[in-house]
């Protein structure tokens, strides 16, 4: 992998035109994007496309969940759009029917354990009964069996499950502040470097980035924290 790709910036902006700015001004410090709800349905999906024809990476983060066939259908057209990611929840029927969907293609289902704006006291409020760890390795478990290539999950649960999963599954990582930067609702976060050295391969960086001064800036020392980071085991950080 390009070590450059293994930033994700989240381009959680309310119109086309933003993102587009955006983009030109992250240049060549930014090689992936991530395209959730909020420029989708702000008229980013044709967007996203034309992004992705012009040499970028998309992760379209619809993070689908319906019944198996409404999933499955959506994500054959949606393996249609030049897309690199996909996320699903990871729900049993969802994964089987996202994995079915995107079979044949170059789309790579990512299944969202839990999110990283929860704790555990979310999950209770929810009605689970399991911890954060427990819901995650339960999902990855889960995830593994089915084929899913890949798993959303926060840098706190990163290196264990990277130690369950070798090299079999992709691990992407939002939560993810540089040192001194709002959390904001993330409640599971680490630093670049740090989720890099748990077994992160991609991390998903938004607001540190969208909303920063100088954007390209703050790109580029998240770029370097990775290289510098990458290789290195988490004990000797
Ligand atoms: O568990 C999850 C799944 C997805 N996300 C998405 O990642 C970005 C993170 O943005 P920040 O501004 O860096 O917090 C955002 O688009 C979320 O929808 C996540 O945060 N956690």
């Amino acid at each position: 992998m390009d070590t450059k790709d293994r930033l994700i910036c989240a381009l959680d902006v309310d119109s086309v035109a933003k993102a587009e700015a955006l983009v030109i001004r992250l240049g060549d410090s930014v090689t992936f994007y991530k395209v959730g709800y909020q420029l989708v349905f702000n008229g980013g999906l044709p967007f996203a496309q034309d992004l992705a024809r012009s040499g970028k990476k998309i992760f379209l983060d619809m993070k689908l969940h319906d019944i198996g066939n409404t999933v499955s259908k959506g994500v054959e057209a949606i393996a249609r759009m030049g897309m690199t990611f996909l996320t699903v929840h990871a729900f049993p029927q969802t994964m089987k029917a996202a994995v079915e969907g995107a079979r044949g293609s170059d789309l790579k289902i990512l299944s969202v354990t839990v999110m990283t704006s929860y704790d555990d006291a979310d999950l209770v409020e929810a009605g689970y009964r399991q911890s954060v760890s427990e819901l995650v390795s339960q999902r990855v478990a889960q995830a593994m069996a089915l084929g899913v290539p890949g798993l959303i999950l926060s840098p706190e649960e990163a290196a264990t499950t990277r130690n369950r999963v070798g090299d079999t599954m992709l691990l992407v990582t939002p939560g993810v502040r540089p040192a001194g930067s709002d959390s904001g609702d993330q409640k599971r976060i680490m630093t670049p470097g740090d989720a890099i050295r748990a077994g992160a391969d991609h991390l998903v960086v938004g607001r540190p980035i969208v909303a920063a001064a100088d954007p390209r800036a703050v790109a580029e020392a998240i770029q370097a924290e990775i290289a510098g980071s990458a290789g290195v085991p988490a004990t000797l950080k």
